[in-house]
């Protein structure tokens, strides 16, 4: 909704159900009482993000979702604060967290996990979905930085929408901050050293594992074992679920240590098991 630049208030809306906990406060399902509008209230405590010094980040994150207008990346309408807490309205993802689908079905199909088309129109599956919001956000100079499946929200139609942007930067050069899990960070995050918008693309390798083995492809008991099955690139493919060759070859050509030797997005968007798994004529 293009709301004109208005100095919200909590007396604006109905605060329903909590939809899920964040990091330094809760994601309430709100109802803006004037237009009936369902958003998700994001509540952060001011003193949380003081306590960790979070201030310019939380307002990087703010500024660049507010910026950001795609698809497949969660609107911020807005945000306001009172004295002790900030207030982000954010869009609905009404199909709730991907995480949840993942859990819940094991593991994905590869018509679900790369792209698929509906009758109604030419949609895209997840990894596609993500490559263009990606691409986008990179156009913008933005690296997410923390994409894994708890960041990625599903709308009505079960449209993917990428959430969060605590840890995204605007970038200006390589960059040299510590941030994201484990399981998702690239071998320059994991070794500190400078990076670029290529970790995003190492990221899409380990959702595109996930997605179609339930698990991310560096999983360890312990975190030391993770850094090192990242350093090492330590990657096997179970025999099952039986998984395409493409779609192995998609994510070899990922997770390569060498950033500048990752797929780029526009060449992940031209792969065989990107267009082998968008049916033309509609499945
Ligand atoms: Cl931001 C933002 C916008 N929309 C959401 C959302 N939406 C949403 C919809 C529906 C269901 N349910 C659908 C029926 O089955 C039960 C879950 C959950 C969340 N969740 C979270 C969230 C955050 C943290 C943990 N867990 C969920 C953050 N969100």
């Amino acid at each position: 909704s293009e709301s004109p630049k208005k100095n919200w208030s909590i007396n604006d809306f109905e605060i329903g159900k909590p939809l899920g906990k964040g990091k330094f406060g809760r994601v309430y399902l709100a109802r803006e009482s004037k237009s009936k509008y369902i958003v998700a209230l994001k509540v952060i405590f001011k003193e949380q993000i003081e306590k960790y010094r979070l201030q310019h980040q939380l307002k990087r994150e703010m500024a660049i979702q507010t910026s950001l207008r795609h698809p497949h990346v969660l609107r911020l309408y807005g945000w306001f604060h009172d004295a002790e807490r900030i207030f982000l309205i954010l869009e609905y993802a009404h199909g709730g967290e991907l995480y949840g689908e993942l859990r819940r079905a094991g593991y994905l199909s590869e018509q679900q996990a790369a792209t698929l088309n509906r009758e109604i129109e030419v949609d895209f599956g997840y990894i596609a979905s993500l490559t263009h919001a990606l691409a986008y956000c990179h156009e913008k100079h933005v690296i997410h930085r923390d994409i894994k499946p708890e960041n990625l929200l599903l709308d009505h139609e079960g449209r993917l929408k990428i959430a969060d942007f605590g840890w995204s930067v605007q970038s200006t050069n390589k960059r040299h901050t510590m941030c994201g899990t484990l399981d998702y960070l690239a071998p320059e995050m994991v070794e500190n050293k400078a990076h670029d918008y290529a970790v995003d693309n190492w990221t899409l390798g380990v959702l595109c594992y996930e997605f179609l083995y339930g698990v991310p492809p560096f999983e360890a008991d312990s975190q030391a074992d993770t850094f090192r099955r990242i350093m090492k690139v330590d990657l096997t493919f179970p025999s099952t679920p039986h998984v395409s060759t493409e779609a192995k070859d998609l994510i070899l050509q990922l997770l390569v240590k060498d950033s500048a030797k990752r797929l780029p997005l526009d060449k992940i968007l031209k792969h065989p098991w990107i267009i082998m798994n968008a049916d033309p004529n509609g499945s």
